[in-house]
């Protein structure tokens, strides 16, 4: 017997605008699988740097992305400053993010443990892996808002950067995420776009469920 198709949501949103923890929260939800699309190019980017390599290698790029198991992800190396810049860095070539998108695909279409639905967070669900997602939401907040956030995370796990560093990273990596020629960082036309600045975790929740049910009605 053939399965319902899945229903798919896509969560897109430059870096630390809290779309991974809407994505999560929303997946519980509605009892749907949960895709960080973001940690598989960090995954790249870092197997890059563990070789001693340079994110910037193509050849070097491109081969992590094929090796990638994605089962065997290291997922506190991910989360370092330097792997999110290495993601950045790997995610603008186009072979890269070529090898990696069947997964994706077939990660929404399929959802493990026979759910009914997958949300996927990263910065082309709605434009490119998914564009007939059943709802789309674009996350933003100001880029010191975001850093704020980002710093507060780095610091607790350990991480010595300055607050200063990191909205210069993230202005950065905003910058190549948004204009790169490969799947550019955009809102999909048919995106909701939802401000956290001034929203808690559980009011930016409310508004992406509020939002979704009337997507999904
Ligand atoms: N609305 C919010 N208000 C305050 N902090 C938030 C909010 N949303 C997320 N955070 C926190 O900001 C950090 C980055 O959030 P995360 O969901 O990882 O962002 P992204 O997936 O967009 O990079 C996390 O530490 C998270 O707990
Ligand atoms: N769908 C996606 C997801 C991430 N990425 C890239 O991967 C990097 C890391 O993504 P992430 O979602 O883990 O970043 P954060 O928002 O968590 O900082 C981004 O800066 C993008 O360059 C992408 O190009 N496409």
């Amino acid at each position: 017997m053939s399965r319902a198709a899945s229903t798919i949501i896509a969560i897109d949103g430059p870096a630390a605008s809290g779309k991974g923890t809407l994505a999560r929260r929303l997946a519980r939800h509605y009892d749907f699988a949960y895709l960080d699309t973001g940690s598989l190019y960090r995954a790249v980017g870092q197997a890059v740097l563990a070789a001693g390599g340079s994110p910037a290698d193509e050849a070097a790029a491109l081969a992590a992305a094929e090796a990638l198991d994605v089962n065997r992800i290291d997922e506190m190396a991910i989360r370092s400053r330097e792997a999110g810049e290495a993601a950045s860095v790997v995610a603008a070539m186009p072979k890269v993010r070529a090898a990696i998108l069947h997964f994706q695909r077939d990660f929404a279409a399929n959802p493990p443990g026979g759910k009914a639905g997958a949300v996927l967070d990263g910065r082309d669900i709605g434009t490119v892996v998914c564009p007939d997602a059943r709802a789309k939401l674009f996350v933003t907040a100001s880029p010191e808002v975001r850093a704020h956030r980002r710093w507060l995370e780095l610091k607790g796990s350990g991480s010595a950067a300055s607050e200063a560093q990191i909205v210069d990273d993230i202005r950065d990596r905003d910058r190549r995420d948004a204009e790169r020629t490969a799947s550019p960082m955009k809102p999909a036309e048919d995106a909701y776009l939802l401000d956290t600045s001034n929203l808690s975790i559980e009011a930016a929740f409310g508004a992406a469920v509020a939002i979704i049910d009337k997507a999904m009605s």
